[in-house]
């Protein structure tokens, strides 16, 4: 999910892997770098008339300053004129955004507390989605990714999360199809309920819904909610544009951190995200990601004779558990490595630090 949205008032509202991957890999695995992009640009015709539709629905102007263009990686938004910094590009109400609010309040009524937020609205999207053109969000629903589009680990087939078994991503994907097949036994006498609408739900249904739901919502005080139009914007982990939610004006908007030219592609700052959460969320990652971070497991064998030294020592320079914007958590056995990765925009030089305390750094050599 997109990390908490900022406030724009003062009160609070929202491995780099490394892997050898063949060519249809590399074809499902996005690898993007925001300047070699190739953006497209035109005018999105199958969302020519989103813009006026929200903005009707709205009530009131969603965006003067942007239109929704296509690049390699799908859609996005672009400068329909010149911006400066510190400009308000959008301003979406919360009226026409969809949270978990939007439940049709019966079925609302027979999920039980352990239904997280984010399930709760990709219901709420299901629900739309078998409506089609006779749901009040069909230009919505109608503009977000199929099915085949979408490229988070979720979706991968099994050779291919074979190519990246070593990895931290590759266990959350297991752990995260396990909790959805879980979900899905648990909301499904719900959902029976409704047999006009939600007939022949599947699980793939839900899955699309629940992916399209983690990739495009922002949390907020009240769960999650996916906020038209603000979602067609792309990530760049260096932008300091982020949404923010104005909870007295009941508003979620995006201020621009820096001057656009008419036609740019206008980015923003999902949260300060590594490729592994970018790939197990988004589907994609950075080439040069500031905020790449690798989770390190130690894993001591029980064979091995230092079994109990290992532990105790680990034990005893076990760092107190913290949760960042990744969702990575170190435990008495683990440790998290960020690294900094970014190459001179002059000269070809490739600036890697690698950050971590000096207990991890103790653990290593004693390890070795
Ligand atoms: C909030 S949506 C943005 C709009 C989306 N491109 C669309 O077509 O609707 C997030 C999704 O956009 C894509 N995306 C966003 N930023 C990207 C980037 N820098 N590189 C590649 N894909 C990106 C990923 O598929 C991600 O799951």
């Amino acid at each position: 999910m997109l990390s908490r949205a900022g406030t724009s008032q003062p009160r609070w509202s929202l491995g780099q892997l490394f892997f050898t991957f063949s060519h249809r890999f590399s074809a499902r695995l996005n690898f993007s770098s925001i300047s070699e992009v190739k953006v497209l640009n035109h005018l999105d015709d199958e969302c020519g008339d989103f813009l006026p539709w929200l903005e009707r629905k709205a009530g009131v102007q969603v965006s003067s300053k942007l239109y929704i263009g296509k690049v390699s990686y799908g859609r996005s938004l672009f400068a329909s004129r010149d911006i400066q910094i510190g400009d308000c590009i959008l301003r979406v109400p919360y009226s026409v955004q969809i949270s978990s609010d939007n439940l049709l309040p019966k079925a609302s009524a027979l999920l039980d507390d352990q239904v997280e937020s984010v399930t709760k609205v990709a219901i709420a999207l299901l629900v739309e989605q078998k409506l089609g053109w006779e749901s009040e969000w069909a230009h919505y629903v109608s503009c977000l990714p199929q099915l085949g589009e979408m490229n988070s680990t979720i979706f991968w087939s099994r050779s291919e999360l074979d190519m990246i078994c070593q990895s931290f991503v590759y266990q959350e994907t297991i752990k995260q199809k396990a909790q959805l097949e879980k979900d899905f036994l648990r909301i499904k006498p719900a959902l029976e309920q409704f047999p006009h609408i939600l007939r022949r739900i599947t699980f793939k249904d839900f899955i699309h819904a629940y992916a399209l739901v983690k990739s495009r919502a922002w949390g907020s005080t009240k769960g999650v909610s996916l906020i038209p139009f603000a979602d067609f914007l792309n990530h760049d982990g260096v932008s300091e544009a982020i949404v923010l939610n104005d909870e007295d004006k009941h508003v979620s908007e995006v201020i621009a951190d820096r001057n656009y030219a008419a036609h740019e592609e206008v980015l923003i700052r999902y949260g300060k995200f590594s490729n592994a959460t970018l790939l197990l969320d988004f589907g994609f990652t950075l080439p040069y990601n500031i905020h790449d971070q690798v989770k390190v497991q130690i894993d001591i064998p029980h064979h091995d004779l230092l079994r109990e030294t290992k532990l105790e020592i680990l034990k005893k320079h076990y760092l107190p558990a913290i949760e960042d914007d990744n969702g990575f958590k170190t435990s008495w056995d683990s440790f998290i490595i960020n690294e900094v990765c970014c190459r001179k925009r002059e000269g070809c030089a490739t600036v890697t630090s690698c950050v971590c305390s000096g207990s991890m750094l103790h653990f290593s050599s004693r390890f070795k």
